[in-house]
C-alpha cells in the first residue's frame, strides 16, 4: 500500500482499481493512466449539452488519438474531427465512417486534400487559395469553409485561433471573392465552421463567437451544418479551488440561440461542436518517478523521468498541472515548501512545475501529474532518443488494459 500526498482535497478515487506502484512496475515509468468512466462521463456531458435535436459532438482527436479511447468516444456517440490524413487514418481504424468525420484542413497539399475527397469525407478549407484547390480537385462538390469572425479566446497566445492575429480561417470581408470561387467551380457551401481557440472557462466569448458566426450564416441560403469549434476548458488549478466551466449555463444559452436560428433559417440545419481537451484531459493521470533530489545555489529541484518529451504543455505554454506524490515507504511526508520539478531532458527549460509547494520528495517516490489526458501523449516525442511511455486504461470493470505499448529501443531505428 502506498501513501498519497495530494493538493486536491475530497478525493482520490482515480486509483481505486490499481496502485501507482503496481502500474509502474508492470508497465514502466513514465506512464499515462486513463480512467474509462471519467472519459465516458465527459463524452456524455458534451452529448447532452443542448436539447436541440440535430446537434453533434465532433471529438477533436488531436487532444488524444489513442485507438481505444477513439473507439470509446464513438461508442458514446461522438463523431470526429481530423486535422490531417494521419488523423483520418486512425479514426477509420477506430471504426469511424466517412460521414462521421469532418476534415478541418490547414495549408494542405493536393494529395492531402484528395485523401479526404477520395473517401467522401467533408472538407473544411481555411483560405480562398485552398478553396480554389478544392474546386479544382472536386468541381461540383460540397465544401465547408472555416470562418474567422474576429472573436478569439484561449489560455495562451499560441492557442488563440480567432481574431486579427492568427493564420486561421477566412476573413468575412473576402466573402464576395469566396462566393465567386464557389460559383466558378459549381461548389455548394454545405457548412461553415470556426474555432476561436483552446481553453475558455467562461461561456461569454464562445457564445459571442456563436452569434457572430450565425449572423454570417444567415447570408448563405443552403447550409447543412454550422460548427462552432471546441475550446471548452477544464480547471487545471483544482488545488487552488479553480471552479469548473459552467456547462449547464453555457448549454442552456447555446440551446436558446440554436433554436432561435433554426426557426428563422428556413431549412433544417445541424449544429456541431468540436471539444478535444474537455473530453480527454481529466480522464488521465501521468505517473513518473523521482530519481534525484538536489539543491543548486539555494534552489531545490526534484528530478523526474517526465521530461518535456513526455508532457510538453508546461514547457510550451507554462501550463499548470496539479501534482501528487505517492510513497512506498512509511516515511511521512514533510512540511511543504517550494521546489522546482524537472525532467531528464538536456534543456534548462525542461521544467514541469516551477516553485511548486510540495512535501520533500525522495528518490523512488512516484509523482502523479493530473489532468494530463489532452495534448499529453499526442504532443510527446522521442527527443533525446527517449522512449515515449505506455498508456493504460483503468476499465469500468476494474481491470487494467494496456492501450499503447511503450516505445522500444528498436522503434528508434524503425525508419532507417
Ligand atoms: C479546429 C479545431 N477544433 C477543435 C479544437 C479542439 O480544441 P479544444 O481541445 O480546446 O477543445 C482545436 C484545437 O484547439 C482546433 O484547432
Ligand atoms: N496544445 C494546446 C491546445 C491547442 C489545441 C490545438 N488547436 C494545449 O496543450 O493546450
Amino acid at each position: 500500500m502506498s501513501h498519497l500526498w495530494s493538493p486536491v482535497t475530497g478525493k482520490n478515487r482515480f486509483f481505486d482499481a490499481a496502485e501507482p506502484f503496481e502500474l509502474i512496475s508492470e508497465f514502466g515509468s513514465p506512464l499515462y493512466v486513463y480512467n474509462e468512466s471519467i472519459f465516458r462521463a465527459r463524452c456524455r456531458e458534451m452529448r447532452n449539452l443542448v436539447s436541440y435535436p440535430r446537434f453533434f459532438v465532433n471529438y477533436s482527436v488531436k487532444a488524444n488519438s489513442n485507438l481505444t479511447l477513439l473507439r470509446i468516444a464513438r461508442e458514446e456517440g461522438l463523431l470526429a474531427d481530423a486535422m490531417s490524413p494521419g488523423e483520418i487514418f486512425v479514426e477509420e481504424a477506430a471504426g469511424y465512417t466517412s460521414d462521421e468525420i469532418l476534415y478541418i484542413s490547414n495549408n494542405v497539399s493536393e494529395a492531402e486534400m484528395r485523401y479526404a475527397i477520395d473517401r467522401g469525407i467533408m472538407v473544411s478549407v481555411d483560405s480562398l487559395s485552398q478553396l480554389e484547390m478544392f474546386g479544382r480537385l472536386c468541381p461540383g462538390g460540397k465544401v465547408c469553409v472555416r470562418v474567422n469572425t474576429g472573436v478569439g479566446a484561449g489560455h495562451h497566445a499560441k492557442v488563440i485561433t480567432g481574431g486579427k492575429k492568427t493564420k486561421f480561417a477566412v476573413d468575412p470581408s473576402l466573402f464576395d471573392d469566396m462566393r465567386e470561387i464557389l460559383r466558378s467551380h459549381r461548389l455548394s457551401l454545405a457548412g461553415l465552421n470556426q474555432h476561436i481557440g483552446s481553453l475558455f472557462m467562461e461561456p461569454g466569448k464562445y457564445l459571442e463567437g456563436v452569434s457572430a458566426l450565425l449572423a454570417l450564416a444567415h447570408t448563405f441560403e443552403d447550409l447543412e451544418f454550422i460548427d462552432f469549434g471546441g475550446g471548452f476548458g477544464i480547471p487545471y488549478e483544482k488545488a487552488a479551488g479553480q471552479p469548473r466551466l459552467d456547462l449547464a449555463d453555457l448549454g442552456s444559452k447555446l440551446d436558446a440561440i440554436l433554436h432561435d436560428f433554426a426557426r428563422t433559417y428556413g431549412k433544417s440545419i445541424a449544429f456541431k461542436v468540436e471539444p478535444g481537451r474537455y473530453i480527454a484531459a481529466e480522464s488521465c493521470v501521468l505517473l513518473g518517478t523521482v530519481h534525484a533530489v538536489k539543491e543548486n545555489y539555494g534552489h531545490r529541484y526534484v528530478g523526474t523521468d517526465v521530461g518535456f518529451n513526455v508532457l510538453a504543455r508546461p514547457m510550451i505554454y507554462d501550463s499548470h498541472h496539479d501534482i501528487e506524490l505517492y510513497r512506498a515507504s512509511d516515511t511521512p511526508f514533510s512540511d511543504l515548501y517550494p521546489v522546482t520539478v524537472v525532467g531528464n531532458i538536456c534543456e534548462s527549460g525542461d521544467i514541469l512545475a516551477k516553485d511548486r509547494v510540495l512535501p520533500q520528495a525522495q528518490e523512488g517516490d512516484i509523482i502523479g501529474i493530473l489532468d494530463a489526458g489532452a495534448y499529453g501523449y499526442s504532443m510527446s516525442s522521442n527527443y533525446n532518443n527517449r522512449l515515449r511511455p505506455a498508456e493504460v486504461l483503468l476499465r469500468e470493470d476494474g481491470t487494467v488494459k494496456l492501450i499503447r505499448r511503450r516505445d522500444t529501443l528498436d522503434d528508434l531505428l524503425r525508419n532507417f
